[in-house]
């Protein structure tokens, strides 16, 4: 019922206007959503509309124009880079004698081509069911103002569609219960994960970015990387090694301008690993002329879903295909003239810095990596970079093991630790050791592990692998600061505040 445009079929686009010239590019995003869902684009209408025909869209002029391309390319199906309402579209396809799909209705289906997770399934399904509701509702509605309410005139049309919608609000009920049990679920699994205390990193980004390229590059997998609008759908986890220790990485569904809003909420879902990363790694595409565009709207994506508040490090991938350009690491810029002076002499410049943005009085332009996940070059400033911003961090000394302590020697050596080693006359040993600090911290925890207290560092605040964790997030009732105990006086609460 739901997949509408299908592998093989071809179909003619209409891109819309108000006033002006067409933009190049808003018709090329479209035409590669359309080639994306499986069809094959057979020709291209421009149709100006200044004010939208209640009934059509398009003016009749426009129409026959329309049906006569149609025609004339043989096209299966009519898509159109417009919202249509329900009568509009129900119109088209009357008056075309095609199917007519409008530009959510087109993202609609992609997402249904691709979702592989049982949750990412049921997500869409839903998104398609709440789409279809809206236009029987409204449908149904618009049929009985034309009859003007009047009696006797309740034919098998109208019973239809209250079955019909009966039958739907049924399957959403059902989807969103089910919904429901999948997510307790996985919120389970990543309670259990963020017990294991890797620092979690998630890439985001435009479609096509390079996302999954990046993600293969830095941990050896083969998640499905193509040239095509969301090859990625479901979000591919892995862990993976760096110098300061362990890290999880996710790799998530590209953004597009203009979200439709019923996918705003299974982009939540399929984006869970995005929001609850402690650092997101915003992937761009640096060879796009309009890449500062697609900057700001994957940002705006993040924060309609919840994740706009997260620390950042962008990713400028895809170097090798700029003239010049070699793997580089610039560093947030904090102040109140950040990137000052770059803006008019690297308008169009490639390599230059995207502009700084304006966060309150404060202009900070982001953290960046400039390099190409697909030759590889780059990815070591990329990995310095993580170690840097994770504050992963290593330590090294000599420790004094008792002889009793011989499985917590043993797990040294388990993890590369152990740099030398002597007996002594006890049968206990002194070890040189050089491991990753969140190792450290696990091991001085566990049994026999104040041997290893001597190399952590004593301000804990300072030296937390999470510099940037917001204090509520991963929220957990055991953990909240018990009441009464080291109260401090809130620095930010008003003097009228009666609460302290
Ligand atoms: N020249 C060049 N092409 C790249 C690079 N990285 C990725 N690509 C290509 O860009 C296209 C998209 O790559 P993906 O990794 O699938 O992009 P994505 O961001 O995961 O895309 P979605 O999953 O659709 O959101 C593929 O054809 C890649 O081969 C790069 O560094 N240089
Ligand atoms: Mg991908």
């Amino acid at each position: 019922m739901f997949e509408r445009s299908r592998k093989g079929e071809t179909a003619l686009l209409i891109q819309t206007h108000a006033g002006g010239p067409p933009e190049a590019d808003v018709l090329e995003e479209f035409a590669d959503l359309a080639r994306s869902a499986g069809a094959t684009v057979a020709a291209v209408l421009h149709a100006r509309i200044d004010k939208p025909k209640a009934a059509l869209l398009i003016g009749s002029g426009k129409l026959e124009e329309v049906k006569a391309a149609a025609d004339a390319t043989g096209a299966d199906l009519v898509l159109v880079n417009h919202t249509l309402s329900p009568v509009q579209e129900r119109n088209l396809e009357k008056a075309l004698g095609r199917r007519v799909v409008d530009r959510t209705g087109l993202i609609l289906d992609i997402f249904a081509q691709r979702a592989r997770s049982h949750e990412g399934k049921l997500q869409v399904e839903l998104a398609q069911l709440r789409h279809m509701a809206t236009r029987l509702v409204r449908g149904w509605t618009h049929l009985e103002r034309q009859r003007g309410g009047a009696i006797g005139l309740r034919g098998p049309g109208e019973t239809q569609l209250e079955t019909d919608r009966r039958l739907l609000q049924k399957r959403v009920e059902q989807l969103q219960r089910r919904l429901e049990k999948v997510e307790v679920q996985h919120t389970q699994m990543r309670r259990a994960r963020v017990r294991s205390e890797l620092p979690r990193v998630a890439l985001v980004g435009y479609t096509n970015a390079g996302k999954s390229t990046l993600f293969n590059a830095l941990t050896g997998a083969e998640a499905y990387a193509d040239d095509r609008l969301f090859a990625t759908l479901d979000p591919t986890v892995r862990r993976i090694a760096l110098p300061g220790g362990g890290v999880v990485l996710a790799d998530t569904v590209g953004f597009v301008r203009d979200l439709p809003h019923e996918l705003v909420a299974a982009f939540r879902s399929t984006l869970s690993e995005a929001r609850e990363a402690d650092l997101l790694l915003h992937v761009i595409d640096a060879a796009d002329p309009l890449r500062d565009e697609r900057i700001r709207q994957v940002d705006a994506v993040l924060n309609e879903v919840g994740a706009g508040d997260l620390p950042q490090l962008l990713v400028f991938n895809k170097i090798d295909r700029i003239e010049g350009a070699v793997p580089r690491h610039d560093p947030a810029l904090r102040s109140a003239t950040a990137g000052e002076g770059d803006d008019a002499s690297t308008e169009h410049d490639p390599l230059a810095a995207p502009p700084v943005e304006h966060h309150g009085l404060e202009e900070i332009a982001r953290e960046r990596v400039w390099l190409s996940a697909r030759d590889g070059s780059g990815l070591d400033l990329l990995r310095a970079a993580l170690v840097a911003r994770l504050g992963l961090r290593r330590v090294a000394g000599t420790i004094h093991l008792p002889a009793r302590a011989g499985r917590l020697r043993a797990r040294l050596y388990a993890l590369e630790a152990v740099r030398a080693e002597t007996h002594d006359e006890h049968g206990g040993w002194t070890i040189e050791v050089d491991l990753a600090q969140a190792d450290a911290e696990k091991l001085a925890a566990g049994p026999g592990g104040d041997a290893l207290d001597a190399l952590l560092p004593r301000d804990d605040s300072d030296d937390h692998w999470r510099p940037d964790r917001q204090p509520d997030r991963h929220a957990d009732p055991e953990s909240e600061p018990q009441p009464d105990q080291d109260r401090h006086p809130d620095p930010g609460r008003g003097p009228d505040d009666g609460t302290l």
